[in-house]
């Protein structure tokens, strides 16, 4: 007969080869997490076990061992299941994002949309701060907003893109309803002061007009909020987000006071380095043409030219040289793309100044 020990010797042997391949495959599963949550895919694909399932039985010489190889395949992708969610989760945990504005604020609720509820963020008082927090290790992104679907762009956002070294690595939009809040009791007759971000009160000018209303321009919608509710004045009101309301205690006295109901605002969000991705279908440049007949005329003629969709242009003034504005330009495509790389080229040797803004999706 023969020895236990000897047999048990044997069974060492192999099982130390399965952990071995077992770590092996775990490793390559936690890489299919990290592409599946890129992609928005699901952990789980039926088809695929299946599939594996079904090859995996036919390599079996020993036929009798058939059902359980099967249910070994099924526990094994249990666990890969159970560890891929466990990276996902992680990866999201891990994520520090910093905002301009307060909690309540809409930059906050297009992070939260952006990375998910269990993102970290921290709120910033200035935009500028956002771009100076991602030179901390710790901070991994910052969201700003970048134009309104009213009121268009957010200029500083612009300007402050080309100051710093910093990369769009993607975009969001989100659908603004503002409302006037203010403390319990207040009504709309008592109201004389409202606080909050001059982009707010251009969209809500038509609410706004004849009503003698003083308006005082503030950083932000949910910091007016927070000013209001520490205040307990009842003359005194802010527009922002429900979300600020609820979360500074304020009653809602008039919703939706957006002059248009379709008011939506993009946000972008910044990264310390260039993301690129085989899902990234947009393009962010900057630049500046000398100021000499046709110059802008052929740079923008190079989209055309490599049938490339232009998005997007805004123009920012040169400071200290008038009349002379740095371009904006969003266009749909991918960096690695050979009519994407001709156009750049083109517009960086036939510019003054030139910067790469981003690669990500549209
Ligand atoms: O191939 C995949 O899509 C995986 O996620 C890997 C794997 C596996 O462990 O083999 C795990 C979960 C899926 O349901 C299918 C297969």
């Amino acid at each position: 007969m023969t020895d236990l020990k000897e047999l048990r010797g044997k069974i060492d042997d192999i099982d130390r080869k399965i952990v071995e391949l077992f770590q092996e495959r775990m490793e390559i599963v936690s890489g299919v997490a990290k592409y599946k949550k890129e992609k928005g895919l699901p952990v789980l694909n039926s088809i695929r076990e299946g599939e594996l399932i079904e090859k995996n039985i036919n390599y079996l010489k020993n036929k009798e061992l058939t059902p359980y190889l099967k249910e070994f395949y099924i526990k094994l992708m249990d666990l890969s299941k159970d560890y891929q969610r466990l990276q996902i989760d992680k990866a999201k945990e891990g994520i520090n994002v910093c905002f301009q504005g307060t909690t309540g604020s809409y930059s906050q609720e297009a992070l939260f949309e952006y990375f998910g509820s269990d993102a970290t963020s921290y709120p910033v008082k200035e935009f500028e701060d956002v771009f100076k927090k991602l030179k901390d290790d710790n901070i991994s992104y910052g969201v700003l907003p970048i134009e309104n679907s009213s009121t268009g762009a957010i200029n500083e956002v612009y300007d402050l893109l080309r100051k710093y070294g910093l990369y769009i690595v993607g975009n969001m939009t989100l659908k603004i309803n503002h409302n006037l809040m203010a403390i319990e009791g207040a009504k709309l007759e008592d109201i004389k002061t409202v606080y909050s971000h001059p982009q707010a009160f251009k969209q809500c000018s038509e609410f706004l007009k004849d009503k003698g209303l003083e308006l005082i321009g503030y950083h932000n919608t949910a910091v007016s909020a927070e000013l209001v509710s520490e205040k307990k004045d009842k003359t005194m009101a802010a527009i922002g987000s429900k979300k600020a309301a609820e979360v500074n205690n304020l009653k809602i006295i008039k919703n939706n006071i957006n002059n248009d109901d379709s008011n939506y605002t993009r946000f972008i969000i910044i990264g310390k380095t260039l993301e690129t991705s085989d899902i990234n279908d947009a393009i962010s440049i900057v630049f500046s043409s000398p100021n000499k007949v046709g110059a802008l005329y052929d740079s923008l003629g190079i989209f055309k030219k490599n049938n490339l969709n232009m998005i997007r242009i805004e123009s920012r003034p040169v400071v200290g040289k008038p009349w002379e504005y740095f371009f904006y330009i969003d266009f749909e495509g991918d960096i690695n793309n050979e009519h994407v790389k001709e156009a750049i080229d083109y517009i960086q040797n036939n510019s003054s100044y030139f910067k790469f803004l981003g690669n990500y999706k549209k």
